[in-house]
């Protein structure tokens, strides 16, 4: 018997009329993100039987050693976008610069770009940790039908129309946002289709989660060094629950969840951090604020940071509103 549960397809139909620009071309989208989304979950899934484990043999831009999953992850989200002509650009973590889809269809007259972690988290794929995508949406801020530039892809988070990530764990689950609340869809793999199970996502204000790699201690800037010691403390619901699983997506996830922080601070081996504003900062931050939680770099609001480069790194901090804001006093009292 059918779960009486409203498919993806359904619910992305049935609240386009929400979306602040035209409806069809981002239903479309975000239909082609949900495909190439099950293409990659069928593979993550097999990984130990089939030759996806292991390097590539080649870095990218960032000078990180690609995964086998990173690059099949990232050339089907990529052809899946480019095969179905719904966007005008792509930008991947993968990628050394952006595609300009009117390279490929002069006469491409859509208005998005996409901007895409196809595999977040590689460090766990060997080990069958969970791991994600990461996509962000944006409308293109330069004319229908002219190839895209870098400037399309440089905006600020709050410009972003769509964001969601994929989390490839016990279950799959694709969660995002239009603007209009966070809502997570979990993969049934005997037919293939992802159902409404988690409506209405929201971050518990308070949490008593706190992520972060800790080995990285000696090199935080003393405000984080402060907070990190304040969720250890004895003291009322403290200590807090250390837990970090080194995949932002599934730490994110937990988080909202449950209530948690999670953090990426500056250190001495990561002068900005290490997460990529574009690919992963950007698109969490929108989600955490959709969902009532709070995202900036210690300082400043993640989603107003103003992008430069197409591969920067900021540093982020994510979850419940106050354990993000009580982080930002630490850092405000004791700074750097
Ligand atoms: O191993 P570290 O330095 O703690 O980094 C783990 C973090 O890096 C990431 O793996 C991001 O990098 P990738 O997109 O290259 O996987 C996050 O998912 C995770 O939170």
């Amino acid at each position: 018997m059918l779960p009486k549960k409203q498919t993806l397809g359904e619910f992305i139909i049935e609240n386009q009329h929400a979306f602040k620009y035209s409806s069809g071309e981002l239903s479309s989208l975000l239909n082609s993100i949900r495909l190439a989304a099950k293409v990659v979950n069928h593979e993550v899934n097999k990984a130990g039987l089939v030759d996806i484990i292991g390097a590539f043999g080649d870095t990218n831009i960032q000078g990180e050693d690609q995964q086998k999953l990173d690059v099949y992850a990232n050339n089907k989200f990529i052809q899946t976008l480019t095969r179905r002509n719904i966007v005008c650009g792509i930008a991947s973590e993968e990628e050394d610069s952006f595609i300009s889809i009117n390279s490929i269809d002069e006469n491409n007259q859509n208005k998005y770009v996409v901007l895409i972690d196809p595999l977040d988290g590689s460090s766990n794929i060997d080990v069958n940790v969970s791991v994600g995508t990461i996509f962000s949406i944006y409308r293109r801020v330069t004319p229908t039908g002219s190839p895209v530039q870098l400037k399309d892809f440089l905006q600020k988070g709050s410009a972003q129309v769509a964001a969601g990530y994929v989390v490839y764990g016990t279950s799959t689950m694709l969660v995002y946002t239009t603007g209009n609340g966070v809502n997570g869809f979990t993969l049934n793999p005997a037919i293939g289709t992802f159902y409404l199970s988690h409506p209405n996502m929201t971050f518990p204000e308070d949490g008593n989660i706190y992520s972060v790699n800790e080995g990285n201690y000696l090199d935080f800037p003393l405000g984080v060094k402060k907070y990190i010691k304040y969720c250890q403390e004895e003291e009322g619901d403290r200590p807090y629950t250390s837990r970090y699983i080194g995949s932002l997506v599934s730490d994110f996830h937990r988080n909202m969840i449950k209530g948690g922080i999670y953090m990426y601070p500056k250190g001495s081996r990561n002068p900005n951090g290490k997460l990529r504003l574009l690919y992963e900062c950007n698109p969490m931050a929108f989600l955490a604020e959709q969902a009532n939680g709070k995202s900036s770099d210690g300082y400043t609001r993640t989603m107003d940071v103003e992008p430069t480069e197409l591969h920067q790194r900021v540093p982020f901090v994510c979850g419940s509103k106050n354990m993000v804001e009580k982080l930002e006093a630490f850092m405000q009292e004791f700074g750097e």
